[in-house]
């Protein structure tokens, strides 16, 4: 048997030891604990994603990782240092953040919004240096932004942005690059360009990136740790696929009605299947699938067993599908999901197909 020798960790960028977090008491309130004994270390060049359901507490600990409110216990470590004892100055040379909220920055361009990315560097009177203006033009190639370096920033689309933040916050050079949802507000293909960028930039600023985030299927996929806020008061450290694998993830998401789907890495509804409708789904490789998808939304459950009923499907746009015994054909998967259901009796091909 062979052991894998455990790999030698660098020391973290940013740790939390025995943190509690949460908002102290004021005048007629009671203090409000919402995490408490929280661990948790980020080391250089790691993506790690925070997720957990609404109100569980992840901007909480955001806040408290970046300083914005104290800990209620414990301390906030940037580079082994107490956070709290770091003048705001040298907190920003180290600690960059990128919020959701809008920025009102007038007509300033976009090279001139990066370049407030080195203001932690200059003095009241100072002027930018050549390393100043080198580390603005490397954020903005960095982030994919560069083309648009001359235009106004709010004539930008909130995607283009949001990246645009991203190379403000790259420009302070800070070891630890921590972003609150930064996929809110953005569509599919400018969400997967996102983590791609964020993946490209652990590697080669070798900062490490912290985010918040509701998109399930990006944290499993994209981060080296997961930081499961469970709404119990615990945050959960650990590789996407340890956390699945113990089905930590689905106790914390999974609601009435909702499985954790392992092949899609994410949340779904659970169909309600009828009773003993199974069927087994001869075909290949996409229409297969979509032809399980089909059979699991008409209420019916796709099966390996034999000696039941068997659905054949070609490819083709439509697809041709059969089901055996009663026999019944048609052609695309509305006809099929009506025919499983028993709702109407599929069309003849002809008829379709004209
Ligand atoms: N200023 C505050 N004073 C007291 N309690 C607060 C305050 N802000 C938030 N809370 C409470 O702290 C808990 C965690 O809130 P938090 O905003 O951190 O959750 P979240 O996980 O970020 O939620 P969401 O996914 O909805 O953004 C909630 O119960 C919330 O009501």
């Amino acid at each position: 048997m062979t052991t894998a020798t455990p790999a030698v960790s660098p020391p973290a960028a940013l740790q939390a030891v025995a943190v509690s977090a949460g908002y102290r008491r004021r005048r007629r309130h009671p203090a409000v604990t919402v995490l408490r004994d929280v661990h948790l270390a980020a080391r250089p060049g790691e993506l790690i994603t925070l997720i957990g359901p609404n109100g569980a507490g992840k901007s909480t600990l955001l806040r408290t990782l970046v300083g914005a409110q104290p800990p209620l216990a414990g301390h906030v470590l940037l580079d082994g240092r107490d956070l709290g004892g770091l003048s705001p100055r040298d907190r920003a040379r180290r600690l960059a953040v990128v919020l959701t909220e809008p920025v009102d920055v007038g007509q300033m361009s976009v090279a001139s919004v990066v370049a407030l990315g080195r203001l932690p560097y200059r003095s009241w009177i100072g002027r930018d240096t050549g390393h100043d203006r080198a580390a603005v033009d490397r954020a903005l190639v960095d982030a994919g932004v560069d083309w648009l370096r001359d235009r106004p920033l709010h004539d930008l689309s909130d995607g283009e942005r949001q990246r645009v933040m991203v190379a403000r916050a790259l420009a302070q050079e800070p070891a630890v690059l921590v972003l609150d949802e930064p996929t809110a507000f953005l569509d599919v293909a400018r969400r997967i360009e996102l983590a791609a960028m964020l993946t490209r930039l652990t590697a080669t600023t070798g900062a490490a990136i912290v985010l918040s985030t509701h998109d399930l299927g990006f944290a499993l996929r994209r981060s080296d740790q997961v930081w499961l806020v469970g709404g119990d008061g615990a945050v959960t450290a650990g590789a996407p696929e340890d956390l699945a694998h113990s089905d930590a993830i689905a106790r914390t998401f999974a609601g009435e009605n909702m499985t954790f789907d392992d092949a899609a890495a994410t949340i779904v509804v659970a169909d309600e299947t009828v009773p003993g409708a199974t069927v087994r789904v001869v075909g290949e490789g996409r229409t297969r699938q979509w032809a399980e998808h089909a059979v699991r939304r008409a209420g019916w459950t796709p099966t390996e067993a034999g000696g039941g009923r068997v659905l054949r499907v070609e490819p083709g746009t439509p697809c041709r599908w059969r089901v055996d015994g009663p026999d019944a054909h048609g052609v695309g998967f509305d006809t099929l999901v009506s025919h499983l259901r028993g709702q109407a009796v599929p069309l003849p091909e002809d008829a379709r197909t004209g």
